[in-house]
């Protein structure tokens, strides 16, 4: 399937950044069939969030694994090895070029999709300054995009606010995945680079990642099912 043809409903991921499989089954269940992919990342993977990967997709759910890996590349490759056979759609590492290498070398033939890490969306200019970067985030979100397609990586996760510039480079052979969005009047919380689920399909992105906004809400379904109504009015479905 081309990026071009993912269903509406099927572009929503929601981020079930729970403190327990407890808490993240009871909001699956209260989301229904109105979701079709989650994503497990930190909070609920070392929370024995791990085998949730294969029930959900046990039950026909997709799942992104957002662990975002970093470190020498024999050790990524050999944990992306591990990882793919897990049941997972998607896992991320940051955009290094030996662990973007590393991770396409563990992903092999596997089905599972590498994303990687632009720049994170928690970041500014001032945040990549004060890290030691020399460029500013679109600079360096471009860089990475170049190098990972080069290093060929399936997909990019980055604000909506690059997708635009990201699309133009790519076209539409990687997965755009973009994370910081937040529906009119929702909290911001630690999130710099933001945008509406509208914008963000409008500006290119392929998949929109929500957790608070979702999972902290009092009535999840309702705020899932509006973002998804908003994702497909974008696309003019
Ligand atoms: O650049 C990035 C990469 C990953 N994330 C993850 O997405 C969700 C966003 O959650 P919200 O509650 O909607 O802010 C979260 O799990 C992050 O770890 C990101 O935000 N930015």
């Amino acid at each position: 399937m081309t990026p071009a043809e993912i269903a509406p409903k099927d572009r929503l991921i929601v981020a079930l950044d729970l403190p327990s499989v407890d808490a993240a089954e009871a909001i699956i269940n209260r989301l229904g069939d109105s979701v079709t992919f989650y994503k497990i990342g930190y909070r609920l993977a070392y929370a024995g969030g791990l085998p949730l990967v294969g029930k959900l997709a046990d039950k026909g759910k997709k799942v992104f694994l957002d662990l975002k890996l970093h470190d020498i590349g024999n050790t990524v490759m050999q944990g992306v090895e591990s990882i793919s056979r897990l049941g997972a759609t998607f896992l991320t590492v940051h955009a290094y070029p030996q662990t973007m290498k590393g991770a396409v070398e563990g992903r092999g033939n596997s089905s599972l999709k590498i994303l990687a890490v632009t720049v994170l969306t928690s970041y500014n200019e001032d945040d990549l300054h004060a890290a030691g970067y020399r460029l500013g985030v679109s600079e360096l979100v471009e860089a990475r995009a170049q190098q990972a397609q080069v290093l060929g990586i399936d997909g990019l996760v980055s604000s909506p606010e690059e997708a635009g510039a990201l699309r133009k480079i790519v076209g539409h052979q990687m997965h755009l995945v973009t994370p910081g969005i937040r529906p009119a009047g929702s909290a911001t919380g630690d999130q710099k680079r933001i945008m509406t689920p509208g914008r963000a399909i409008a500006a290119g992105a392929d998949y929109l990642v929500v957790g608070r906004p979702i999972v902290e809400a009092a009535d999840p379904k309702a705020v899932a099912d509006a973002i998804q109504a908003e994702i497909a009015q974008a696309l003019g479905a």
